[in-house]
């Protein structure tokens, strides 16, 4: 069988084709949802989600020829053989088993000689029966009181979607415990993290895949000095999640306890192995962080058995594309009206962005036009007062709505102008759909809306943990379909190498001048110079 090129498939042609037909103005949107029986054509529900795409630019037509494309592109097929523990990151030559860290069917999953699921299920264990200790006082701070504090310390995947869970769930935080998040080197998060706690009674999680990130290790290095400063034994507070292996896997005696990850998971998909899971766990409970599992397990499921008509990730991948590489969108922006899902766009932002942001193929070949989608978003209504103008009448681009049926509150709300907020909530987001589908004619160009804006909306029954797990297992499932429809390898994120690198010139620059003030950053390049004279005298320079 001929490989898969994306760009080069005749689908592809013929994709260009319809694109082109969607253009025209018989397929406004206006005139597309007139029809009776457009949601029943252009909806499932399957997974414990319901996605709604009939507000997508999109025809019977076009959708036919999508799904061929999935099929040709192999991508159930490759998503298939990803569960199934075969090395799909293919420049890393790893396998991609994060899927494993939430079967709990038990059925092996064996990689290089080992059962990979069994190791995932002995380190939930461990995370079981630590927070369990943690919660009644066994496993306390340095005054022998309980643990108050957690701090995840971390960043981009060892601590985005863990916030983004932990914010979701925060109305079933009732463990005592207050949860903050240290990613950033920025001195400010520090400082303001270390200014509200006690820190007898905190425990931080030093949670590095590599551990060599340089702002957790620079982090790790600060609170441990700041811990001795105060007279406390650091390794009575810390606790490790990192690949066995790294550097900070030593063991020794410099911890509470040390929790593995692997390097089968990557860590934009680590929230339901220990990086998630010790810190949930303590945070929420084991039990609920469990269900939260459940949830994401069930959505696994119906991403690798459902056919692809009725595939929600599959077909929200597949739009995804449409919208990108055929009617040019490069942006998308993920809206839910839910305030507990404030965290989830920053979080498929950089699962998604780091892991499609691509400029060449799984083949190691140059795409003819990059690959990924230009991720944003704000919980509604919110974003309505934001920038929702640009969304109706600037440059247009494509939105994922999630509603919500039940709130975690039930409040008695009254009534304001004869409707509930829950009522009035679910008003803005229908009509914000509607509004950019549909626009409006007006005479005065600047009250005229041009509408064929386009937008799915995605609905879950609640907020309880199980429903977040599917939430989440879906964007990572949608995450890799995209991906393998595309082409490419989601797995490494090689683009994230060079600022590291070119940070490590500037570090030593400041390094050999913090020894010799002498040395006005000499090596440097002029405009990096002035930046750092300006930085070590704290005044401005022209
Ligand atoms: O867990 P680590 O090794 O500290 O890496 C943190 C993050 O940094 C990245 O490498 C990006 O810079 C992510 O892929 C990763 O999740």
């Amino acid at each position: 069988m001929a490989e898969y090129r994306f760009d080069e498939h005749e689908l592809h042609g013929q994709l260009v084709i319809q694109a082109r037909k969607m253009s025209d103005n018989s397929t406004h949107l206006k005139n597309l949802i007139a029809d009776e029986s457009r949601l029943a054509s252009f909806s499932v529900n399957g997974g414990g989600l319901f996605f709604d795409y009939s507000r997508q630019r999109m025809d019977k037509a076009g959708m036919q020829l999508l799904f061929e494309l999935a099929e040709a592109s192999g991508a159930r097929n490759r998503f298939a053989r990803m569960a199934a523990g075969e090395k799909v990151n293919i420049t890393e030559n790893r396998a991609v088993l994060h899927m494993a860290a939430r079967s709990f069917a038990d059925v092996p999953i064996m990689l290089d000689g080992r059962d990979a699921r069994a190791e995932l299920m002995a380190v939930l264990d461990k995370i079981r029966t630590f927070t369990n200790a943690v919660h009644s006082g066994e496993v306390n701070g340095s005054d022998g009181q309980k643990f108050k504090h957690v701090v995840v310390v971390g960043i981009g995947g060892s601590y985005l979607g863990t916030e983004f869970v932990a914010r979701a769930l925060e109305a079933f935080a009732d463990r005592d415990i207050q949860l903050d998040f240290l990613a950033n080197v920025d001195i400010h998060n520090f400082g303001a993290i270390w200014t509200r706690i006690d820190p007898q009674r905190t425990l931080w999680i030093i949670i590095s895949k590599s551990y060599t990130t340089a702002e957790t290790m620079a982090n790790e290095d600060l609170i441990r000095r700041y811990m001795i400063d105060c007279g406390l034994d650091p390794a009575k507070h810390i606790v490790t999640v990192t690949s066995k292996g790294s550097p900070g896997d030593q063991g020794g005696g410099r911890e509470i306890a040390a929790f593995h990850m692997f390097d089968f998971i990557g860590g934009r998909y680590s929230v339901t192995s220990a990086v998630g899971g010790v810190p949930l766990s303590l945070y929420l409970g084991y039990d609920r962080f469990e269900r939260f599992l459940k949830g994401a397990e069930m959505m696994d499921r119906h991403a690798i058995n459902a056919p692809a008509e009725q595939n929600l990730p599959l077909i929200a991948a597949l739009l995804t594309v449409w919208n990108t590489s055929f009617l040019g969108y490069p942006q998308g922006a993920i809206i839910p009206y839910a305030s507990p899902l404030s965290k989830l766009a920053p979080h498929v932002q950089q699962l998604n962005m780091e892991s499609n942001g691509k400029s060449v193929d799984a083949t190691g070949r140059f795409l003819a036009e990059p690959a990924g989608t230009v991720i944003f978003g704000e919980p509604g209504t919110n974003a309505q007062h934001s920038f929702f103008q640009l969304a109706h009448q600037g440059k247009p681009f494509p939105v994922e709505f999630i509603g919500v049926l039940n709130p975690q509150y039930r409040m008695d709300e009254g009534c304001c102008k004869g409707v509930g907020h829950q009522q009035e909530l679910w008003a803005n987001l229908l009509a914000q759909a509607t509004a950019l589908a549909m626009g409006r004619e007006n005479d005065d160009p600047a009250k005229y809306f041009s509408g064929n804006r386009p937008s799915s909306i995605l609905v879950i029954e609640d907020l309880e943990p199980e429903s977040v797990g599917r939430l989440l297992a879906f964007y990572e499932a949608k995450t890799v379909y995209e991906a393998f429809i595309w082409g490419i390898n989601p797995f490494d994120q090689f683009g994230v190498e060079l600022g590291k690198v070119t940070a490590g010139t500037l570090r030593k620059a400041m390094a050999v001048h913090n020894d010799n003030p002498a040395d006005n950053f000499s090596g440097l390049d002029p405009i990096n110079r002035r930046y750092l004279q300006m930085l070590s005298s704290g005044k401005l320079i022209d």
